[in-house]
């Protein structure tokens, strides 16, 4: 697909999990490992957005481009990784994931990338009555509007999509186990863990 840029979302803080999120495994491979993986279907290129204390530690692990969030909006949440990899790439859709749901498949990806479409700024997956600000698709139409909520401090992804017009993408346009949308804050809310 042209056009569409991958990111994966690894700049929290992991407070809850207790060491970063994105380096505990889930069957052999890294949580962030699975989102790049997830990714590669879709994107013609990726970027890993993370903070400064573990970009080397992610450089060790992967030979995938690891960035950190701009500087003027570093700590403001995933949105931050949003602006800053729009800021990055020219594609025309930036298909953003977590780092920390280990139960993704890239079928996901490829499903949801066929609703990518001119007449949407996002398109967001909202399985089961639950939306997903981190699972979808944004166009860089949107980047201006990321932006002012940045500047206005106002970090929160549904302020966004409330300023969009967005495609849900549900069950009904495509049926996923809801397990895949799973995401995991605290150390034992994922089983299956093989180290
Ligand atoms: N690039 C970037 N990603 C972030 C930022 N904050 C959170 N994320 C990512 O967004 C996703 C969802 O965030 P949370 O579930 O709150 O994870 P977290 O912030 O690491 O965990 P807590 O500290 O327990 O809240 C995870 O993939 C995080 O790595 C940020 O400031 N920048
Ligand atoms: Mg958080």
């Amino acid at each position: 697909m042209k056009g569409m840029t991958g990111v994966v979302l690894a700049g929290g803080q992991s407070r809850r999990f207790g060491s970063p999120k994105a380096f505990a495994k889930f069957k052999g491979k890294y949580f962030f490992e699975i989102a790049v993986e997830t990714l590669r279907t879709v994107a013609e290129d990726i970027y890993i957005v993370s903070h400064p204390s573990l970009v080397d530690c992610f450089r060790q692990k992967t030979v995938e481009k690891v960035i950190m969030d701009d500087e003027r909006y570093r700590g403001q949440g995933p949105l931050a990784g949003i602006y800053t990899v729009m800021k990055k790439s020219e594609a025309e859709w930036i298909f953003v994931l977590p780092c920390d749901m280990p139960y993704m498949r890239p079928e996901v990806a490829e499903k949801l990338a066929k609703y990518a479409n001119e007449k949407f700024d996002a398109i967001i997956c909202a399985h089961f009555g639950r939306i997903q600000p981190l699972v979808g698709m944004y166009h860089r139409r949107t980047f201006e509007q990321i932006e002012k909520l940045l500047q206005a401090k106002d970090n929160r992804m549904k302020s966004l999509l409330h300023r969009c017009h967005v495609r849900y993408v549900t069950e009904q346009d495509f049926w996923e186990n809801e397990i895949v949308f799973r995401n995991v804050n605290k150390p034992n809310e994922f089983d299956d863990i093989v180290t």
